[in-house]
């Protein structure tokens, strides 16, 4: 093990722990609510609000990604952004993050220092501080993260304050991710636009905030593909929904990529997860912030989620194990 800085031909082992630990945290910037980062056995930050938000997701190497399919910086970027997204979805600003990379000891050390690029890039892009992490062996590469938001005096948009007559929104992409997945696993790299999404969300952070602000009853972000997440808001709030598939847009793109592998691009956009756009409810069409659209409505409890006034007959969306 070696302390000094990485060469083309270092391993995470002849690296070691700390040499790695040192080549990732060195020079990184921290914005003001880190009162000590790295280094420590913790961090401190402060909680300009008084409460914290705080939420974890792990993106596993098989499961999430493949090292063939997305870049190591791709990767670490994703592993950000669908926290930050939840955080959002709270109607939650991001403050910081902490990352654990477990990976195999013949991982190249510029791979792990990409991964760990990618999470200091994504981090930044919102303003938000990687104040601290762990690293650890691993049969495959884990990247698992915390974040923590701020709430700015405002309340939490939960999943349960949804109520009959409300309106429902949605801010960002829909199926761009299941597309792309949909390329990548036939074994064609291209289109880049669908593939990109898939290797990396671009999550509206500052639509969740604004969200609440604007007087969201309830609010989630879609992982695991709409009509799943907008389930798990029905089922919080004790009430039903009704999609109208006139009011989503299936983009022209998504339309030719599921003509060319023989698709339905419509059921990527109700049931692809990963893009992280948030869904949201509204009491009324006047209060949508801008970038939001409505796409249907909330009613009485007895019909779960519907699409068209009808059940949906394929999965609703990504379930592990299953
Ligand atoms: N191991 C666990 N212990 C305690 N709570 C958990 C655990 N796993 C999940 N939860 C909680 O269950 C709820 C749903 O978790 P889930 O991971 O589905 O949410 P999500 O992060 O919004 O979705 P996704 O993981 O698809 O991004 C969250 O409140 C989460 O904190
Ligand atoms: C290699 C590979 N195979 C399959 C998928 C698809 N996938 C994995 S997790 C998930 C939903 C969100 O997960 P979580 O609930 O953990 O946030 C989806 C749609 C992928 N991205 N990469
Ligand atoms: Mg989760
Ligand atoms: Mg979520
Ligand atoms: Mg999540």
């Amino acid at each position: 093990m070696t302390d000094g800085p990485a060469s083309g031909t270092d391993t995470v082992r002849t690296l070691g722990e700390f040499g790695l630990i040192q080549q990732v945290t060195a020079g990184r910037a921290q914005p003001p609510t880190t009162l000590l980062g790295p280094g420590d056995d913790a961090a401190v930050v402060a909680a300009p609000d008084g409460r914290v938000v705080i939420t974890t997701d792990a993106l596993v190497e098989g499961v999430h990604f493949r090292l063939d399919w997305s870049t190591p910086r791709h990767v670490g970027r994703k592993a950000v952004a669908v926290n930050l997204a939840d955080i959002a979805a709270m109607g939650a600003v991001a403050t910081s993050v902490v990352v654990a990379l477990a990976c195999p000891p013949d991982t190249p050390a510029s791979v792990a220092a990409e991964l760990m690029d990618g999470v200091a890039a994504e981090a930044a892009r919102a303003g938000v501080g990687v104040v601290g992490g762990d690293m650890v062996r691993a049969e495959n590469v884990v990247l698992s993260v915390t974040a923590l938001g701020d709430l700015g005096g405002r309340a939490a948009v939960p999943r349960s304050g949804a109520r009959p007559g409300d309106i429902v929104a949605v801010c960002g992409r829909l199926g761009w991710a299941a597309a792309g997945l949909a390329v990548l696993g036939r074994g064609f790299r291209s289109p880049v636009s669908v593939v990109n999404a898939q290797r990396c969300p671009d999550p509206p952070y500052a639509s969740g905030p604004e969200a609440a602000r604007a007087g969201a009853t309830a609010m989630i972000d879609v992982s695991d593909g709409l009509l799943a997440d907008l389930g798990h808001l029905a089922t919080a709030s004790d009430v039903g929904i009704d999609v109208r598939t006139d009011r989503l847009a299936v983009a022209e793109r998504l339309v030719d990529v599921g003509t060319a592998l023989g698709a339905d691009p419509l059921h990527w956009v109700l049931t692809g997860g990963e893009d992280h756009a948030l869904a949201a409810t509204f009491p009324s069409f006047a209060d949508l912030p801008e970038g939001w659209v409505t796409i249907g409505s909330v009613v009485l409890p007895d019909t779960g989620v519907t699409v068209d006034g009808t059940p949906y007959r394929r999965e609703s969306g990504w379930q592990h194990w299953s």
